[in-house]
């Protein structure tokens, strides 16, 4: 069984090693002993456990899951040379990783919060070598797609890293809206998870321009609400969101 060491224990650490831990040795390096034994115990299987002053990574195949701010105070802390450095911070190229790690390859990798459930849209990129894989790896948690540059991972991570806080908010304001008319809240809270259900379906086969056709009836219900949606200038609101999530990539 390969073995893969995770530095850092937290969220994402978590979700990717609940995907990986039927097929692979996990191993997990972190700052802080009892927080190492909570990882160990949320995972359900024994883990090799290491604080990381000094942690060697000699030839080992690494899941970077820190926070991009942490790059330089942990990497001064490991010894030795990493066979592959797998990263999922958000924004963190890979000059500034291969300037600051020690290994001989890196890859990029840009989960989402729908890991913690396998259905995480993963984007990739890096040292093409290793696209097999890093696509065998992450397809333990969901969908995989690899993109031939660093700026389209940044891009991607706007769309679909941040975009699980986008359709929560969308999912919260339709859900106020449906109160605020007079249905009660576990009514309205409950139709919009079915709503997200068969969308989540949907979508995966219709073009959105004819998915809204399909709904929109002439003078009808949803062609009343769809222009308040156009007066609130939301389609705009969109695209901007996914600029500023971009630029936010690119400064991290
Ligand atoms: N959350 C998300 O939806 C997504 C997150 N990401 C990326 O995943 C990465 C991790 O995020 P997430 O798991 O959500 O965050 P968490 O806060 O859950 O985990 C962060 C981890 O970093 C460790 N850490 C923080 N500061 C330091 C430090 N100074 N020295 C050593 N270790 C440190 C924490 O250690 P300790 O437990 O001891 O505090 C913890 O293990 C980020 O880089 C983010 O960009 C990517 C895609 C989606
Ligand atoms: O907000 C962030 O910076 C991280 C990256 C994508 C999702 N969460």
């Amino acid at each position: 069984m390969k073995t893969i060491t995770f530095i850092g224990n937290g969220n994402m650490a978590l979700s990717i090693a609940e995907g990986l831990k039927e097929n692979y040795k996990i191993e997990v390096v972190g700052r802080d002993s009892k927080k190492l034994d909570a990882f160990e115990q949320k995972l359900g299987l024994h883990v090799e456990k290491s604080l990381l002053d000094n942690y060697n990574i000699e030839q080992k195949t690494v899941m970077l899951c820190v926070k991009p701010a942490n790059v330089e105070e942990v990497s001064a802390k490991l010894q030795g040379k990493a066979e592959i450095l797998y990263s999922v911070l958000a924004g963190t190229s890979i000059e500034k990783l291969k300037n600051n790690f020690n290994t001989s390859a890196v890859v990029r990798a840009m989960p989402n919060l729908a890991a913690s459930v396998g259905k995480s849209m993963t984007t990739l990129t890096g040292d093409t070598a290793y696209k097999e894989e890093s696509q065998t790896l992450f397809s333990s948690i969901g969908t995989t797609r690899w993109l031939g540059s660093e700026k389209e991972i940044d891009i991607a991570t706007a769309l679909a890293g941040s975009g699980p806080a986008y359709l929560a908010l969308i999912a919260e304001s339709l859900t106020d809206g449906a109160v605020k008319q007079g249905l009660k809240r576990d009514d309205a809270m409950a139709i919009m998870r079915g709503l997200f259900d068969g969308f989540g379906t949907l979508i995966q086969d219709i073009h959105p321009a004819l998915l809204k056709d399909g709904v929109m009836s002439p003078g009808g219900t949803t062609a009343a609400g769809y222009a308040a949606l156009e007066q609130g200038n939301v389609r705009n609101a969109c695209i901007e969101a996914i600029e500023k999530a971009y630029k936010k990539a690119v400064e991290l």
